[in-house]
């Protein structure tokens, strides 16, 4: 029996990526198909279409197909033997949708193994142009639906978010709004991740519950459609999307024809799809109490959570990898360009300068704290630079390394304070796993550590969608029989420790937390103030 493979998708913005593991977690094939480069007669930027109105942002679908036709025509090429794969799963971009036309689901079944899937589904969709997470055009429709259901919070108490624009029931009300006639031309509506899931079962795949909690329309709690949510996008609409699943459901095998035109076995399992980042969630082996924080252009935070208390900022999603858990995305967009910004002004350019800075000042900073927002931040609402000494008396500077010691100290005390009001609790047994450029630098790890008083260790996300999405695959062919995916995977690489707490770190920053939390009350915008 040749030894098992596990294979892994991610339909990002960008590109098509694919990871195959070994039953010890061993990565032994990867490849990608870049759409701008690889695909040029689809014409996108970055993978996508920006409309001329600057809000509406596409990908075409079709573009999606043909990547998968070029790379599984790419590994059969490269002589990857298919017949060992048992299972496979995958992520897509969260909140994108395709648009199914009426007499699809037989052509997607019956798809000649002859000729490549994007000849035979050439017709397939009623919208060529799928509407992606990148889209801010349907203001008018989150507003319409934070008003039927009783506004904002409560939509965030049902959905887990308040309205968002890229949010997929919104997108869904738009098109019904301005093309009546091509949503009831439409059978079935997918979300990327349960689209490509469809494409290798050759059915209609399921939109599960992590990636459903990204739309404005899954309950959250009740792990199924809200009436009033759907009621309020589009009438008719829980035919059209199906029932949602568990993340780890086992959807069927492969189609023929897959078995037909490239070897796969016929035993071969589809797993349910997810979105990018429940997947990354998976691929980064996040557990109970963990943080992974993303110190990227913009910083994210992933957080697992059991009890959440969804807010007007962030989002909680179900778990993909436990049902009765949620996962938390908190998005921070001053992130390395502002951390970049201040070393150019205080540090000459140098990181070296900038963490000899971090160094020459002490925790706390003698109670100097900072709000430094160049772009409008959206966690909070707030934009501009706010400086204030430890008597809270607003200063309009600080000498250059009490200023880097207030970037990052306020920075991850932000990060703390919103991710406790999302429910999040520090537990002793709480990690924290850092990716991204600020990662390889020990000493604003340091910070980190000691406002959240623990451990940071580094991981490399380059590929955790792919990689979560491969680790899926297995944990689907057992999660029946209870077994958690923190046990299928215990044999990969473990993540590095970075830094661990300072002692007296928690007793130094939990009244600075509090006079934080206080101050960004002052910053944050409101109807009255300097943001307008
Ligand atoms: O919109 C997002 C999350 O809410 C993005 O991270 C997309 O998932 C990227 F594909």
């Amino acid at each position: 029996m040749a030894a098992p493979r596990y294979l892994g998708w991610d339909f990002s913005t960008q590109q098509l990526k694919v990871i195959a593991i070994d039953e010890q977690l061993r990565v032994i094939y990867e490849d990608n198909v870049h759409f701008d480069k690889d695909l040029p007669e689809f014409k996108t930027q970055g993978g996508v279409y920006i409309h001329s109105d600057r809000l509406t942002v596409t990908s075409p679908v079709l573009m999606w197909v043909k990547a998968l036709d070029m790379i599984l025509q790419k590994m059969k090429s490269s002589g990857f033997n298919f017949s060992q794969v048992r299972a496979l799963s995958g992520a897509g971009q969260q909140h994108g949708s395709v648009y199914w036309k009426k007499g699809s689901i037989q052509i997607l079944k019956n798809a000649s193994s002859e000729l490549p899937l994007h000849q035979s589904l050439k017709a397939c969709f009623s919208v060529s142009n799928s509407p992606i997470w990148m889209d801010s055009s349907t203001a008018s429709q989150c507003s319409a639906l934070e008003k039927a259901v009783g506004g904002a919070q409560h939509l965030a108490n049902i959905t887990g978010s308040r309205a968002y624009e890229r949010f997929t029931g919104n997108q869904i009300a738009k098109i019904y709004s301005q093309n009546p006639e091509v949503y009831l031309q439409t059978e079935r509506i997918s979300l990327v991740s349960s689209f490509a899931a469809s494409l290798f079962l050759g059915a209609y795949a399921p939109i599960d519950y992590s990636d459903g909690s990204g739309m404005n329309l899954l309950h959250i709690w009740e792990k199924s459609w809200s009436a009033s949510c759907l009621d309020a996008c589009a009438p008719g609409l829980e035919e059209k999307l199906g029932c949602p699943v568990p993340s780890y459901s086992v959807l069927g095998p492969i189609s023929p024809y897959y078995s037909q035109r490239y070897g796969f076995s016929p035993d071969c399992k589809v797993v349910a799809f997810t979105g990018d980042n429940p997947a990354s969630l998976a691929g980064m082996r996040l557990q109970e109490g963990d943080i992974a924080i993303s110190l990227g252009t913009s910083d994210t935070l992933f957080l697992w959570i059991q009890e959440p208390t969804p807010a007007l900022e962030g989002h909680i999603l179900c778990n993909p990898v436990d049902s009765q858990a949620y996962m938390a995305l908190l998005c921070f967009k001053n992130g390395s360009l502002m951390r970049e910004r201040i070393r150019d002004d205080c540090a000459s350019g140098s990181w070296d300068e900038f963490s000899k800075a971090l160094s020459s000042t002490v925790a706390g900073n003698n109670g100097n704290l900072g709000f430094y927002f160049d772009v409008m931040e959206i966690t909070p609402e707030a934009v501009g630079i706010h400086r204030f000494n430890r008597d809270n008396q607003k200063v309009s500077d600080f000498p250059k390394e009490v200023e880097i010691r207030a970037l990052i100290e306020g920075q991850f005390m932000a990060k703390r304070i919103h991710a406790e009001k999302l429910g999040y609790k520090v537990m002793p047994r709480t990690r924290i796993l850092a990716t991204g450029g600020a990662s390889h630098n020990k000493k604003i790890l340091q910070v980190l550590s000691d406002v959240f008083n623990a451990p940071v260790y580094t991981i490399d996300t380059a590929n955790s969608a792919c990689l979560g999405s491969a680790y899926r695959a297995i944990h689907g062919l057992v999660a029946e029989t209870n077994v958690s995916l923190a046990d299928v995977v215990k044999l990969a690489p473990e993540p590095r420790l970075a830094v661990t707490p300072t002692a007296g770190a928690e007793e130094l920053y939990r009244p600075l937390l509090k006079r934080y939390a206080e101050l960004e009350q002052k910053v944050v915008c409101s109807p009255t103030s300097s943001c307008l």
